[in-house]
């Protein structure tokens, strides 16, 4: 997504299993809470589905060191970068931690990758998707969200019954909604967006919102959003948390996370884990096709 990369940066690129990648997943973390799990438990999912690039963590400056230092043995680069504020009185946000999310749009600086793909610290990938990394440039690609739970009642989709998950009904117009970043990129990019399947971003409110859209089997990501949702703020006395789904969802995460035989090991890198970075970055290079990433067309109202 950034632009053009110059030839001498090549210090600077992300070292992976003895090559270079120019392609990364990135995330975010901000302040010196349980996020933390959240970066750990991506880092170490992505090493089980045997994805061959790096995480990249975009920082702010309230990460204590101990949680870099954590991230940094975890075999995540971790680069800090600066607060973005919005301007003062502009909208009420849904949520008053969304705030801090426009500082997310730093990681359009990261000139040094040349395709990037953004997975929030309470997403965990159950299958490898180093393909999306694949995907023809120019466009940006993310998965259509669902507007059906309470945390969208100040918005004017949901007072008209709108998700972008019912594509029977339409807007002719997009206003804005306090979803801080969401909304500036889905303006942004309205025309360069193309939607990717469900199975990309699963937003856990789906399983009961859009059941029909949803086959969990074919899930790669699941993005712990919903509410009673998050695997470390789990308590099983809150809304949603007696769900089944939910349940085995919170409980495949803290696998993840437990997992010893997941955490990285500089010395004893995974000699397979090696060869699947080797044969990308020397067959993708001489590929004349992209493999193709199955997108659907884009909503009238994105
Ligand atoms: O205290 C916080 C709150 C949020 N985040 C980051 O901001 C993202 C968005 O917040 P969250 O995932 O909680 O929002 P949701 O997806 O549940 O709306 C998180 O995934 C983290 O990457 C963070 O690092 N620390
Ligand atoms: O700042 C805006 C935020 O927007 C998104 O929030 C989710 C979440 O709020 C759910 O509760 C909703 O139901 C869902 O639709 C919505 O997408 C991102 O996950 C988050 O990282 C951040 O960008
Ligand atoms: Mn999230």
């Amino acid at each position: 997504m950034a632009p053009g990369v110059p030839v001498d940066s090549f210090s600077t690129l992300a070292k992976v299993n003895g090559g270079y990648s120019r392609k990364v997943f990135v995330t975010f973390l901000a302040g010196y809470g349980d996020y933390i799990k959240g970066v750990v438990g991506l880092a170490k999912g992505l090493r089980k589905v045997k994805s061959a690039y790096p995480l990249v963590v975009a920082i702010l400056p309230d990460v204590p060191r101990e949680h870099r230092e954590i991230m940094q043995s975890q075999g995540c680069i971790v680069r800090e970068i600066e607060p973005i504020y919005p301007r003062e009185n502009q909208v009420q946000f849904a949520m008053a931690h969304f705030v801090i999310n426009y500082s997310k749009l730093r990681i359009w600086n990261f000139e040094e990758y040349n395709k990037m793909v953004y997975l929030d610290a309470d997403i965990q990938v159950y299958d490898n998707i180093d393909h999306l990394l694949d995907t023809p440039n120019g466009y940006l690609y993310a998965v259509m969200d669902c507007y059906c739970e309470k945390v969208w009642n100040q918005s004017l989709q949901y007072s008209i019954g709108y998700c972008q998950q019912c594509p029977d009904k339409t807007l002719r117009i997009t206003p804005p909604t306090p979803f801080a970043e969401q909304d500036f990129l889905n303006m942004f990019f309205q025309n360069v967006y193309k939607p990717t399947p469900v199975i990309y971003n699963l937003v856990l409110a789906m399983l009961w919102r859009h059941p029909e859209n949803v086959d969990i089997n074919k899930v790669k990501v699941a993005h712990y959003c919903a509410a009673g949702s998050k695997p470390w703020r789990y308590t099983g006395k809150e809304d949603n948390m007696q769900r089944e789904d939910i349940k085995m969802l919170v409980a495949k995460w803290w696998d993840i996370y437990n997992d010893a035989s997941l955490d990285f090991n500089a010395e004893n890198p995974d000699p397979e884990a090696d060869q699947t970075a080797f044969s990308k970055t020397s067959i993708m290079a001489s590929m004349p096709d992209q493999p193709e990433i199955p997108y659907i067309p884009a909503p009238t109202a994105a």
